[in-house]
């Protein structure tokens, strides 16, 4: 069966690869937005609608996936940083306390359209930081394109204390979960 990854993120596509997967990448570029409130619907919403619309444009049989992360601290839900200042203020909010990384998944089959969506979550513990060091993190650049403004398989690394829950889904796609829908819902076995 055809594996189509719909997702723009190198992460996700280098998570996938190394697994030995067969697969081929189709960007969604929809527009990141859902009405509902709650975290975890809002990824499986997003993660829905990314897998959905690459769905629509295909004309073979094939299974596609979709996914999509925040972070969220309190009740805020953090997207990707539009700039330097909303990259520091969310890392000035993030750190010396923990948040919790949500991503959606969504696996649609184009024979049927059978859609399957699941979501995870890790709590992440970040350091707490001088201004100086969020100043310094924020150069490295890394941040810009990640939920949270940090990318903890980076330098992000250095910032992080501890995790409780699946590192991958903090990357952006929760790997084990995935393949366990693959397996349950698809019939799609990869051992
Ligand atoms: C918190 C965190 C997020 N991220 C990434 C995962 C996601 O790629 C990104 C959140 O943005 P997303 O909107 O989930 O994904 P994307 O825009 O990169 O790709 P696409 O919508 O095409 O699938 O943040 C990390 O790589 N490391 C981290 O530590």
């Amino acid at each position: 069966m055809k594996i189509v990854l719909a997702s723009k993120s190198p992460r996700r596509r280098e998570l996938l690869s190394n697994l030995g997967l067969d697969f081929q990448v189709i960007e969604s570029n929809v527009e990141e937005f859902s009405s509902e409130k709650h975290p975890s619907r809002y990824v499986m919403d997003l993660s829905f609608n990314k897998a959905l619309l690459v769905a629509k444009k295909l004309k073979e049989e094939a299974i596609v996936i979709g996914a999509d992360t925040v972070v969220v601290i309190e009740d805020k839900v953090l997207g990707k940083p539009k700039d330097r200042d909303e990259a520091y203020i969310m890392l000035k909010n993030l750190q010396g306390r923990v948040h919790t990384v949500y991503t959606g998944i969504t696996i649609v089959r184009t024979k049927d359209f059978k859609c399957v969506s699941d979501f995870e979550e890790t709590k992440v513990w970040i350091k707490k930081l001088e201004d100086e060091e969020i100043f310094n993190y924020i150069d490295t650049g890394e941040g810009y394109d990640k939920a949270g403004a940090y990318a903890i398989q980076g330098f992000g690394a250095l910032i992080v204390e501890k995790i409780e829950g699946d590192y991958f889904n903090v990357v952006g796609l929760p790997i084990s979960k995935l393949f366990d829908i693959l397996k349950r819902e698809f019939g799609v076995r990869l051992l």
